[in-house]
């Protein structure tokens, strides 16, 4: 690492700030070009440290930058990893306040929740598979703190990823049966169709993105738990919203779920 405590306290200060009362920041790589991979990471655990300080609770895990769309959007070329808090949480149907936030955007995603732990090293889309309870499908709203939503790949994993807020809905269906390579996404915005893919758009198979995130977990001693909700990741690009704005995502043979924008 090439941060001290205290500067990781300052920059997970910062960003959890900006986050809160909805502010741009400029990338903190700027003021720390020689931050490392864990030094991102660390700043992200102390974000959550804050959070969990204060009484809220993780309720799930994310995968991000999975699909091609993502990387070519952001200019960056590997996964991130981060977490999810109740009130990120927004029920099927329900409004999300853009005062809360800075230049939202909306990603259509594969959900995981998982009935077994999984831990890597070595963990493959099998091993996901066979530990999944069951899939549907969940809008992801990402907020990035950066200006203009520009950023390197350690400054969004500080940012823990530009987490803000999620959207589960449709049908819970088991994977035995599901192509999840082929399965269909058409993400609407004001009854418009916006953004269209397909399963594999992510690392090939969405449970490569779990995959991932269990062997990245495992190289730190830490799994995925049982009964773990999992973000694996927007299909395609994010596709912004304001105010007055409603999203609706469609998965094949898993139902739809949506959200409006005031
Ligand atoms: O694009 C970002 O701001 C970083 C987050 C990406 C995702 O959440 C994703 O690609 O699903």
């Amino acid at each position: 690492m090439k941060l001290n405590q205290q500067t990781i306290e300052q920059l997970a200060e910062h960003l959890e700030n900006a986050e809160l009362q909805a502010f741009e920041v400029v990338k903190i790589t700027e003021a720390h070009p020689d931050m490392d991979w864990d030094d991102a990471y660390a700043i992200q655990a102390e974000i959550l440290r804050r959070k969990l300080a204060r009484g809220n609770r993780v309720v799930g895990l994310k995968a991000g930058l999975t699909s091609r769309g993502k990387m070519k959007q952001m200019g960056v070329d590997t996964p991130v990893f981060g977490w999810l808090v109740d009130y990120f949480s927004v029920p099927d149907g329900g409004e999300i306040k853009t005062s809360e936030l800075i230049h939202p955007k909306v990603e259509p995603e594969i959900v995981f929740v998982t009935k077994r732990a999984l831990k890597g090293p070595g963990c493959h889309i099998g091993a996901v598979l066979a530990a999944t309870d069951f899939v549907m499908p969940g809008i992801e709203i990402i907020d990035s703190r950066y200006k203009d939503f520009k950023f390197d790949l350690k400054s969004v994993i500080a940012d823990n990823c530009s987490s803000t807020r999620f959207v589960l809905g449709g049908q819970a269906a088991p994977v035995a049966g599901l192509d999840l390579r082929t399965l269909g996404v058409v993400l609407e915005k004001n009854g418009e169709p916006v953004a269209v893919g397909a399963g594999a758009a992510v690392l090939g198979h969405p449970a490569a993105a779990i995959a991932a995130l269990a062997n990245h977990l495992g190289a730190r001693g830490e799994e995925i738990p049982a009964g773990t909700m999992i973000l694996s990741g927007g299909v395609t690009e994010a596709v912004s919203v304001q105010a007055g704005d409603s999203v609706n995502l469609r998965i094949q043979s898993l139902g739809s779920v949506s959200t409006r924008f005031i």
